[in-house]
């Protein structure tokens, strides 16, 4: 297992029992064990009578934390590690990814005890525990951890706003302007970022109030983005999500148990060249806000689509052939010499083969944030894609998107961010005090 943090998870992984779930075995399962609960309250009820009520209220104010009903509630990780939580964890249904700005007058010290309020309070809320104070209003109570996981990162500009600009990671240099770029400098950068991603709507979003809360007035809110992807449990197996073009997104992405795994998505111990000691275990997200033009997608026949993935649309198998795990085949043709995965297709010109061997982790959300002025959904993908370098990972691959993607008249890059996320906090420690304290 190549991350080395400790994760659990009660029992079982969360998707294998929200598979037996739909097979009927842990469904009845949990009806016995809701219907054995209400049973239980019923009759208590009934005993207490008058009380009921005073129950009630004496039970919503001990904050006493659940013991959830289903697998999806129970679904845990841990928050303390070498590495931090929210990377080679299965996606989540719902994200939530929010950037901050220091306030002004607020320097390394304010900034030191923002990270250490904050990984507090998200080693509490990933174990399902609401948060002392008054930050935590309860909006979770009544649900487990959910898989609840919370990510802390630096932007460039947090090193100027702090006085560490001499320890800023060459690595995290801007981003390249690309050609289809059409950026919103107000929803792209800034200096922190926080990635919550949790398998219930309403743990998610406590994460992210709780958060917001701590930063008292140390921090401003930047932008703030929500997005959503597959609940677990919703198929008859583990599959691969969808994203809102409706096509199996995520197939080749590199996998923990490669062996290459860690060096493509991790700063090895001690940091490297582009990556000072403090990113040891850590890893650089880019977050890119990209529209897609659904109505346009729409009408496209089922042929045009899947030429322009290079993949089908029903299983994401190659068009050269076989199933969804096939490798692709870049030299295979139709019998007019056609190249079955044409070239300006987007998993041809993505591919690490044809990128010199770059790789990043994809790991997006979708989004759906209503209807523009023309009635077109404002809907697309939340991409977040994780690497030890993005100029091994990211940049090269988006160079020669930009330059010949058959996906690029069917999408709009609105907003780019770039952060450094470094290694997990131990017990009793917080993300980033190598950086702040060091
Ligand atoms: C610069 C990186 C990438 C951007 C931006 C990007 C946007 C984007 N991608 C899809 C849909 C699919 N992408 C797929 C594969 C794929 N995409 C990238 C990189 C970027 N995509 C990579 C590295 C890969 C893997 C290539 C490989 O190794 O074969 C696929 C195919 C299935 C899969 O492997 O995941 C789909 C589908 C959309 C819709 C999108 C922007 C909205
Ligand atoms: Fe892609």
């Amino acid at each position: 297992m190549s991350d080395e943090k400790a994760t659990t998870t009660e029992a079982e992984p969360p998707r294998e029992r929200n598979e037996e779930t739909a097979g009927g075995a842990t469904l009845s399962l949990s009806r016995r064990r809701l219907l054995g609960t209400v049973g239980a309250a019923g009759a208590g009820g009934l005993a207490l009578g008058g009380s009921g009520g005073a129950l009630a209220h004496s039970l919503s104010q001990d904050r006493t934390p659940v013991t959830p009903l289903a697998s999806v509630g129970a679904g845990r990780h841990s928050f303390h590690g070498t590495r931090q939580p929210g990377i080679v964890e299965p996606g989540q249904a719902h994200g939530h990814l929010a950037a901050f700005d220091l306030a002004p007058g607020a320097g390394r010290r304010e900034a030191s005890a923002l990270l250490r309020r904050w990984s507090a309070a998200a080693a509490r809320l990933m174990a399902g525990e609401p948060v002392e104070g008054v930050a935590d209003t309860g909006i979770a109570d009544d649900a487990g951890p959910s898989s609840l996981t919370v990510t802390f990162g630096f932007g460039a500009s947090f090193f100027d706003r702090t006085g560490l600009a001499d320890r800023r990671p060459a690595a995290l240099e801007p981003l390249p302007e690309f050609s289809a770029d059409e950026l919103d400098s107000r929803r792209s950068n800034g200096d922190l970022w926080v990635q919550i991603c949790a398998d219930d709507g309403l743990v998610a979003f406590n994460a992210l109030r709780v958060l917001q809360r701590e930063t008292g007035r140390v921090a401003r809110p930047r932008w703030q983005m929500t997005g959503f992807n597959r609940t677990p449990g919703a198929t008859d197996r583990p599959r691969t999500a969808r994203n809102l073009m409706g096509q199996v997104d995520g197939t080749n992405n590199p996998r923990p148990e490669d062996d290459d795994f860690d060096r493509h998505v991790f700063v090895p111990r001690g940091g490297d060249r582009r990556s000072p000691e403090w990113m040891e275990h850590g890893s650089y997200a880019v977050v890119r806000r990209i529209r897609m033009l659904l109505d346009e997608w729409d009408e496209q026949s089922l042929e045009q689509q899947e030429r322009v993935i290079g993949r089908r649309k029903s299983d994401g198998a190659p068009l050269s052939g076989g199933d969804e795990h096939t490798p692709l085949d870049l030299e295979k043709t139709d019998a007019r010499g056609r190249l079955l995965v044409p070239f300006n297709a987007h998993a041809r010109v993505s591919a690490p083969e044809t990128s010199g061997g770059a790789t990043m982790l994809r790991r997006p959300f979708s989004y759906h944030d209503g209807f523009l002025p023309d009635g077109a959904p404002d809907a697309g993908l939340l991409f977040v894609a994780w690497q030890a370098d993005p100029q091994k990972g990211f940049v090269p691959v988006q160079r020669k998107l930009d330059r010949g993607d058959a996906l690029s008249r069917f999408i709009r890059h609105e907003a780019s961010a770039l952060f450094a996320v470094p290694g997990g906090a131990p017990e009793g420690g917080y993300v980033g005090q190598p950086l702040l304290e060091g």
